[in-house]
């Protein structure tokens, strides 16, 4: 028998700016997807809340601080590459300017995205979002 698969735990960050723009950024050449939008984010390390790894996380990849991070939605994609368990928080409030530490692309996005493709694993949260804003569904990107 095969043991079940153990799920790696990421903490992503949906910023939104005062327009309701979302941010999202491209993942780096040499990790799975490279070069697919995506929340910025990135998994837990032992002993970290929610929040401190997504604080870390952000400020290693985009150089900002956010004041804090509460979990929206929890939500579990099974890649080829790993199970993931995705906890989402909204920030609406950070300092710093953004730095993209580690080579990628960030734009700020209105719904529907004029970005693709985007992580599979990111786009139960779109239509979230989307319905929130009363907007349909099927406006969302596709993943590539
Ligand atoms: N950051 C982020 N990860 C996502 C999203 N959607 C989604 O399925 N994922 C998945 C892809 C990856 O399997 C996992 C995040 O892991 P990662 O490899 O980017 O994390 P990391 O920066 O800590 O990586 P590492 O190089 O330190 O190993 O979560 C999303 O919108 N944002």
């Amino acid at each position: 028998m095969t043991a079940p698969r153990k799920h790696t735990e990421v903490a992503v960050g949906i910023l939104v700016r005062g327009d309701d723009a979302l941010l999202l950024s491209t993942r780096p050449e040499g990790k799975p997807y490279a070069g697919y939008w995506e929340f910025p984010g990135g998994k837990i390390e032992a002993g970290e809340t929610v929040e401190q790894a997504l604080r870390r996380e952000l400020h290693e990849e985009l150089g900002i601080t956010i004041a804090g991070a509460d979990v929206w939605k929890v939500t579990e994609h099974d890649y080829p590459h790993a199970l993931v368990r995705l906890h989402w928080c909204k920030v609406t409030d950070w300092s710093g300017d953004f730095e993209m530490r580690e080579g990628q692309s960030m734009c700020w996005q209105q719904l529907p995205l004029d970005v693709s493709p985007v992580l599979p694993g990111a786009l139960p949260v779109l239509a979230w979002l989307a319905e929130e804003r009363g907007l349909p569904n099927a406006v969302v990107t596709p993943a590539a």
